[in-house]
């Protein structure tokens, strides 16, 4: 219960890894906005949220769209009396062998996964300034982000970009007090997989599930990840506990990649 009182921004938490970090900060004490630009699934995910007696809305947003994460951040704090944590969890994969990669597949996945992410960052940095609060953010990277792998190299480009920017974020926003952080997940069993192994099975010719159970029978502690496994750790990076690191994009990935 480390978080009553505070306010959690969670992007992408229609579904997936994003909802199961809602629900965890909710259980931990946070009140929740749940942003998607998907809105058919945000009206379960609140409800699930409300009958943890925690205060919750949801609010429509493309994060590639630097308006709409700067409104959605203004209606927070309006609706909600301020921001504490800002999760910028929503973000997109791409297979593609590197041979076929237009410019409109490089503009997209960055638009989302990286744009989205900085934009997120200015918009909660703001916030936490114009209230006098110290704030957290928390980006989405991945092993993606330490290793390129065949297939999703421009996903990996963009996960290598988040790294990136939660360093230089870190070291900016370092003097209001606000920490900046990333959480690198390994191969978690959501929607996203589904399709990365359904497209990988098409790129590849082979069987569906091949990809996912290639790259399952390669995690140490052999089970693939839940929404869970990523949520207890970004539980801890959204609680005071981890006041003292920032500028981290850390592997909780089963032991996959080893740095
Ligand atoms: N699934 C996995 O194995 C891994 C996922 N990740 C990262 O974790 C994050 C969440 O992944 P999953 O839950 O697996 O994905 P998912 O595809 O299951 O869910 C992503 C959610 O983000 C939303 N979203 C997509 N584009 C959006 C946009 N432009 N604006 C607002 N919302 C948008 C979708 O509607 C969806 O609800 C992503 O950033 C992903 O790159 C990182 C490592 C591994
Ligand atoms: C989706 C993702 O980040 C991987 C590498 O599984």
């Amino acid at each position: 219960m480390s978080l009553v009182g505070k306010v959690a921004v969670v992007t992408g938490a229609a579904q997936g890894i994003g909802r199961g970090i809602a629900l965890r900060l909710a259980h931990d004490g946070a009140d929740l906005v749940l942003v998607d630009i998907n809105q058919d699934r945000l009206a379960d995910v609140r409800a699930e949220i409300l009958a943890l007696d925690r205060r919750v809305i949801t609010l429509a947003a493309d994060i590639s769209a630097r308006d709409q994460v700067f409104s959605m951040i203004d209606r927070t704090v309006a609706q909600l009396g301020g921001i504490d944590i800002m999760v910028n969890n929503a973000g997109v994969a791409q297979v593609r062998p590197l041979l076929d990669v237009t410019g409109e597949d490089m503009n997209r996945i960055f638009q989302i996964n990286v744009n989205g992410t900085l934009w997120g960052m200015q918009a909660a940095a703001q916030a936490f300034r114009k209230l006098a609060r110290k704030g957290k953010i928390i980006n989405a990277c991945s092993i993606a982000g330490h290793e390129g792998y065949a297939f999703l190299g421009v996903y990996s480009a963009t996960k290598f970009a988040v790294r990136g920017l939660t360093q230089a974020a870190a070291k900016e926003f370092a003097p209001y007090g606000i920490t900046v952080n990333a959480y690198c997940p390994g191969v978690v069993g959501t929607d996203m997989w589904v399709d990365i192994d359904r497209r990988m099975a098409e790129a590849t010719g082979a069987e569906i599930g091949a990809t996912y159970r290639k790259y399952v029978s390669g995690i140490a502690l052999g089970r693939a990840e839940t929404p869970d496994d990523v949520a207890a750790f970004v539980a801890w990076l959204a609680s005071a506990d981890s006041d003292y690191m920032t500028g981290q994009s850390v592997l909780i990935d089963g032991g996959m990649v080893f740095r």
